[in-house]
């Protein structure tokens, strides 16, 4: 089992280092009476007219922006090519949109995200790299950890000679709450093998990131 599975499946059954009882999954209705409790908490009535339905589009829009749940990115990373033509440079990814949460107050956080590998012998279809920052993106974590992930992944499949993941974000937890810090973005680095050891390709890679 990959490090990835088995950390999805401590997210849905439990921490299993905490010695938690799993968590089983609320039914579809439970989740929408969750969400009529927070629209009291919030000062509404949630039988008026206008925020009727809106616990359904809410339990939806959960199902869309946490999904990365039930899907497996060493799955999307799966199916690699070997570059006949001995192809042995920089693979690199510029401004993959990130629309995540962040665990600490389930607010969004938005921005973009750049990932390199050094291929050895083997490439991977481009847009299987956005599927995985996408797939990290739909989950609660922090910034930190989603770097660290989506770059263990793409190791754990690839096995490059190196991986760089930044991201760049702005945390709305930060923007429109707390301490309304507008302007912030939060930015995070992740690198591996040679893009660690090789200061130059890393200089590379930052200067790809900042080409505007
Ligand atoms: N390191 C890190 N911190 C995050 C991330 N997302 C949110 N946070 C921070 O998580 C922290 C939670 O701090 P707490 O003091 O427990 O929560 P809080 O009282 O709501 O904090 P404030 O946001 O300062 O009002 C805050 O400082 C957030 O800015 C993230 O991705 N990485
Ligand atoms: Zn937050």
């Amino acid at each position: 089992m990959t490090m990835d599975a088995i950390n999805r499946e401590r997210t849905l059954v439990g921490r299993a280092d905490l010695d938690l009882d799993p968590v089983k999954r609320p039914t579809r209705e439970e989740a929408m009476a969750a969400v009529r409790t927070l629209i009291a908490w919030s000062g509404d009535d949630p039988r008026r007219e206008g925020v009727l339905d809106t616990p359904k589009r809410v339990v939806d829009a959960y199902g869309e922006w946490f999904n990365g749940y039930s899907a497996d990115p060493a799955k999307e990373l799966s199916r690699t090519f070997e570059d006949v033509q001995g192809y042995d440079d920089i693979v690199m990814l510029r401004n993959i949109e990130v629309e995540s949460h962040c665990e600490h107050h389930m607010a969004p956080f938005l921005g973009k995200a750049f990932v390199a590998y050094m291929p050895t012998n083997r490439v991977v279809g481009i847009s299987k790299i956005a599927r995985v920052v996408e797939i990290f993106a739909r989950r609660l974590q922090t910034q930190e950890t989603m770097t660290q992930q989506i770059a263990d992944a793409i190791c754990d499949s690839l096995k490059p000679a190196g991986v760089a993941v930044l991201i760049d974000a702005a945390h709305q937890c930060m923007t429109t709450r707390g301490v309304h810090h507008r302007d912030v973005t939060t930015i995070t680095t992740q690198f591996v093998g040679v893009f660690k050891t090789d200061r130059a390709l890393q200089q590379r890679f930052l200067d790809f990131v900042n080409r505007g």
